[in-house]
């Protein structure tokens, strides 16, 4: 760490080096993670069908196709269009759009069909599995004469010494047709044309790997054989399914989940009325208000005037219909203990209704007439209840959680729980979402399932089967982006670390070292610790960069409309680098992020891969994830260091031959690995030392600084030894003044 030169700041602006790939120097040219190398080549698909057999000469596409149809030519040689501030980029899409609407019939159908090998081919280079978790197909019970037999015949195998046969994986796997472009929805879902004409507008052209498998299972392939048997394309369940779906993350699992809901709100009807007659159909829960209000932005655009309404739950907001004006004094009630919730709070917006009114009298524009809502579990679940009891609604078919994980962890899952089972149409629809998915998610969700079957009174419907979508390796970081972890030592050094990176000047040019130039996020463990680091950080810009305007801190306890001002600076390059809490560790995308860095180690390997995954989206390389350990941190670190070494590998890298970004294999094999016990600690508590301490005014500390423990109590004591002498020179005066008092006192 080059401390000297640390000293020696310079006030210009971070300057990268020109070979430097960076996430925000423009758009990624793939979002795909996997599946590069094998670029496979689609058969334009004639009206008859024609399968095309392995190891059979591609048919090219012709010659004739636009460029931006050619979704398969190299990827190198084709950048996607940036999403934003492109005006160029803006008025071709409107002319195609024009020039499509107009040829309508024209469209250039490329769809693709696979053999069942190609399938599995292609989902395999993606990194793609799926499988049925349940399919809810009577089974024939073994008898219990058959199990005993078994049983004794796996005895004796174990007895002898011969290989023991585990009862067999009766998981089947699913290869459904790959959708390797958002050209196909069309062409093979027939979505419609104002969808399809809203996704290229947003620039989405490839799909990425959880959408190349989540339409086909969402949608339903409608084309050939649907409904013929238990062939491996899963076409047999036409898109009923709910399903379990593990993506990496930034790699698109909003518009996975999204544009099959909208397809199927625009096909159930009623648009006319501009989707408001059908009422509310689609549920979409995140947990925290920034997620809630990305997703709707992004269902919002996708919607623009297909007639579907998409609205962001706030406080004051109601979703089901209520008469009498008993109910209304207790939904009143009701909603005055949200305000209690800090989350709840949030959501609040000018609009509210102030829950602190004796009696709110609801009119019926409150109710929510969106087809599709979304909320934070709290926020919707207030507005659910009714007394003691939480409103039924019957009417959603589509239920989605996105963050699946955190919102079924303890945490929430009470909340979580209520809405779902608030959701009682028996052919409603699932999706659990997320970059982490531990199996007791899987098995609460398989349970949850088969409560509700059980507690359905007609059971007319087939049930609808669970299916578990996995892209790349489960609970790993994105491979696209370089891991740094960095001992630091002590608090103190970790600001010197930190400082080093705001001035990336201070770095030896012969070094190799990762630098990180703004924008990048910083996280800490608790509020008080963001807060004294923002303080601590304020005066580190130089005022001709745009001084302490360039730094932010953003948090919990902040009020709604001050986190909005907050993100949107960042959004817009305002604000450089943004201090902030695991607050925004989940689901936010802030496109062009070039770095985060892990300032507190934190809780767990799932908060570890979801905060590093803020950067390097949709397949954008460059990104670097630096994370600082001190001493307190060495009993846990090792959680860490396994997804950045399984990251490596998933990269191709080898482990131990880095440069000094990644893991190195000595530190690996000599890092204590932490009990399940100290794992669940840290997931509850975070670092002991580093949870908050209030200071003599009894408010919380974040206690960060540069000056060593020794240098503050020197500190303390002089300012102590300057307390007691001003306290000595104004005794008398107070005695007196106190004396007098106690006389005007006495007069009372
Ligand atoms: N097919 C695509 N082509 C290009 N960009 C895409 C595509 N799909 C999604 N994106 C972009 O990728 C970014 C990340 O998408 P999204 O927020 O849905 O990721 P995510 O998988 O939900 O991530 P997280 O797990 O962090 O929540 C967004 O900016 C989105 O616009």
């Amino acid at each position: 760490m080059n401390v000297f030169k640390l000293l020696s700041r310079s006030s210009k602006p971070p300057q990268s080096t020109p070979t430097q790939r960076l996430p925000s120097s423009g758009a990624a040219a793939n979002p795909q993670l996997f599946g590069h190398d094998t670029i496979e080549k689609p058969i334009p698909e004639s009206n008859t069908s024609r399968k095309r057999k392995r190891g059979q000469n591609a048919v090219e596409p012709p010659t004739t196709l636009p460029a931006d149809l050619d979704f398969f030519a190299e990827y190198t040689r084709k950048a996607a269009p940036k999403h934003e501030d492109d005006a160029s980029h803006k008025s071709k899409c409107d002319d195609e759009t024009t020039s499509g609407t107009a040829g309508a019939d024209k469209e250039v159908d490329f769809a693709t069909k696979y053999d069942e090998d190609e399938c599995k081919r292609v989902l395999r280079s993606h990194k793609l599995k799926i499988v049925v978790l349940e399919d809810f197909v009577p089974r024939e019970e073994k008898t219990e004469k058959e199990k005993r037999k078994e049983a004794k015949k796996r005895k004796r195998d174990k007895e002898k010494g011969r290989k023991v046969e585990k009862p067999k994986n009766t998981k089947r796997q699913l290869y459904p047709q790959p959708l390797t472009s958002f050209s196909q929805l069309r062409s093979r879902y027939q979505i419609s044309r104002r969808l399809a004409e809203n996704l290229k507008e947003q620039g989405y052209t490839m799909t990425t790997e959880i959408q190349l498998a989540a339409f086909p299972l969402l949608m339903g392939d409608n084309r050939g054989d649907a409904g013929a048997g238990h062939d491996a394309s899963g076409q047999e369940f036409g898109g009923e399914v709910d399903l379990l779906a593990v993506a990496p993350t930034g790699s698109g699992k909003t518009i996975a989940f999204l544009v099959p809901i909208l397809n199927a709100l625009l096909s159930e009807g009623n648009t006319n009325s501009g989707g408001r007659k059908a009422g509310l159909r689609a549920i979409v829960i995140a947990p925290t208000k920034e997620l809630a209000s990305q997703i709707v932005n992004e269902a919002r655009k996708l919607s623009a005037g297909t007639g579907i309404k998409a609205a962001l739950m706030k406080k004051g907001m109601e979703v089901v219909e209520t008469c009498g004006d008993e109910t209304h004094e207790d939904v009143s009630a009701s909603l005055k203990g949200s305000d209690e919730d800090e989350d709840a709070d949030a959501l609040g917006s000018d609009d509210n209704t102030k829950s602190s009114q004796p009696q709110r009298i609801r009119k019926r524009s409150d109710i929510v007439k969106a087809g599709i809502l979304v909320a934070t579990p709290l926020a919707l679940l207030n507005a659910l209840k009714q007394g003691d009891r939480v409103a039924e609604l019957p009417n959603i078919r589509h239920l989605v959680l996105d963050e699946a994980d955190v919102l079924l962890d303890p945490l929430f899952r009470e909340q979580t729980l209520s809405i779902w089972n608030a959701c009682t149409s028996p052919v409603l629809r699932v999706g659990l979402w997320s970059a982490t998915m531990g199996s007791n998610i899987e098995a609460l969700a398989t349970t949850t399932l088969n409560t509700r079957w059980a507690s359905l009174s007609s059971h007319a419907i087939p049930r609808a089967p669970l299916i578990r979508l996995v892209v790349g390796l489960k609970d790993t970081a994105i491979p696209n982006i370089t891991h740094q972890l960095t001992y630091a030592a002590t608090e103190q050094g970790k600001l010197i670390g930190l400082r080093q990176l705001l001035h990336p000047t201070a770095i030896p040019s012969n070094s190799t070292a990762t630098s990180l130039r703004p924008p990048f996020l910083v996280f800490t463990q608790t509020i008080p610790r963001a807060i004294a680091l923002h303080a601590e950080l304020l005066y580190d810009i130089p005022p001709e960069a745009g001084g302490s305007s360039r730094i932010a801190v953003l948090h919990a306890e902040l009020s709604s409309s001050a986190r909005e001002t907050i993100m949107t600076r960042f959004r817009r390059g305002e604000i450089w680098v943004l201090i902030t809490t695991d607050l925004l560790a989940r689901g936010v995308d802030f496109r062009g992020l070039n770095g985060v860095v892990n300032y507190d180690v934190p809780n767990s390997a799932a908060a570890y891969v979801h905060r590093v995954g803020r950067t390097g989206r949709a397949g954008r390389e460059g990104g670097v994830a630096v994370t600082f350990y001190t001493q307190e941190d060495i009993p846990y670190i090792k959680n860490v260091a396994n997804v950045i070494h399984a990251s490596q590998k998933l990269r191709g890298n080898p482990v131990g031959q880095g440069d000094e970004t990644g893991i190195q294999q000595w530190l690996l094999d000599s890092l204590p690995t932490p009990s399940k016990r100290d794992k669940q600690n840290l997931k509850t508590r975070g670092v002991e030392a580093r949870r908050s301490v209030k200071d003599k005014d009894g408010k919380a500390k974040g206690r960060i600084s540069t000056k060593s423990g020794y240098e503050r109590r020197v500190e303390d004591r002089k300012r102590g030894a300057v307390e007691a002498s001003k306290r000595r020179k104004t005794q008398p005066i107070e005695r007196a003044n106190a004396s007098e008092s106690e006389f005007e006192g006495f007069g009372e």
